[in-house]
């Protein structure tokens, strides 16, 4: 693992010593504005996520959350404002993009190649936590939806990135999947990555260091009563 959350002064050193860490900022977006023809999505949208935060972003069905990520990830450009990200990016889109002519170990090649990874290390124990290496030498027009998700996710973790951001990403998860998926994320988190997660589940969002609901194109924290 790449990332890593600034190491707070060991216990013991004296005051006028000691540094004051501040996990840098891995995502923000100042004022970004997006319309479609004549159809506003966002008006006037800001989010921080510094390394080391989980992050969540709700919202009605067509609110523009996905127009939010894929301004974040830089797939699409603002009318207005600015984004800025550091490190590592890991993207995993709403629609899946996978290619029926590949196996899944191909897709992991492939990536692997486009990454420059020196090995599948990583995304083979990504297999393994997901529960699908039965499936390496499937094509994704044979696979569930579910599993297609599994490596749909694979794809966006198997660098190991700094900035993590997922629109979605455990649809069509089982119990036991969604749950794996959440430790996976813990331990990220704890790593130091930064990760952005658009969900619709109430139930997710007390595993949200913030949640952020995009309402009327501008983003509102939920406070801790509503997260309840
Ligand atoms: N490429 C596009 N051209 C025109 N309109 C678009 C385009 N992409 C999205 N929209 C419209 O922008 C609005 C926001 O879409 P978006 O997919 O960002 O919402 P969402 O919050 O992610 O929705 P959902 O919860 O259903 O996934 C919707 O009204 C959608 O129809």
């Amino acid at each position: 693992m790449t990332c890593r959350r600034p190491r707070p002064d060991p216990p013991g050193t004296p005051r006028e010593d000691r540094l004051t860490v501040t996990p840098p900022d891995r995502l923000t977006l100042t004022h970004v504005r997006k319309t479609y023809g004549r159809s506003p999505v966002l008006a006037d949208a800001t989010l921080t996520v510094p390394a080391g935060a989980l992050v969540g972003v709700t919202g009605e069905n067509g609110a523009g959350k996905s127009t939010l990520l894929r301004i974040a990830v830089g797939q699409l450009a603002a009318d207005h404002g600015q984004v800025t990200r550091t490190g590592k990016l890991g993207y995993c889109p709403q629609q899946i993009h996978l290619d029926d002519a590949l196996t899944v170990e191909q897709h992991l090649r492939l990536f692997r190649a486009a990454y420059r990874l020196p090995d599948l290390t990583r995304a083979e124990e990504l297999l393994d936590v997901l529960g699908y290496a039965d499936s390496r030498h499937r094509r994704p027009g044979r696979l569930s939806g579910g599993t297609r998700q599994k490596l749909n996710l694979t794809l966006a973790l198997m660098h190991s990135p700094d900035l993590l951001i997922l629109d979605e990403p455990h649809q069509g998860f089982d119990h036991t999947t969604y749950e794996r998926f959440w430790t996976l994320t813990e331990q990220l988190r704890s790593d130091g990555c930064a990760i952005v997660v658009v969900s619709h589940l109430l139930h997710d969002r007390a595993r949200f260091d913030t949640v952020h609901h995009l309402r009327h194109g501008r983003l509102h924290v939920l406070s801790a009563e509503v997260r309840a």
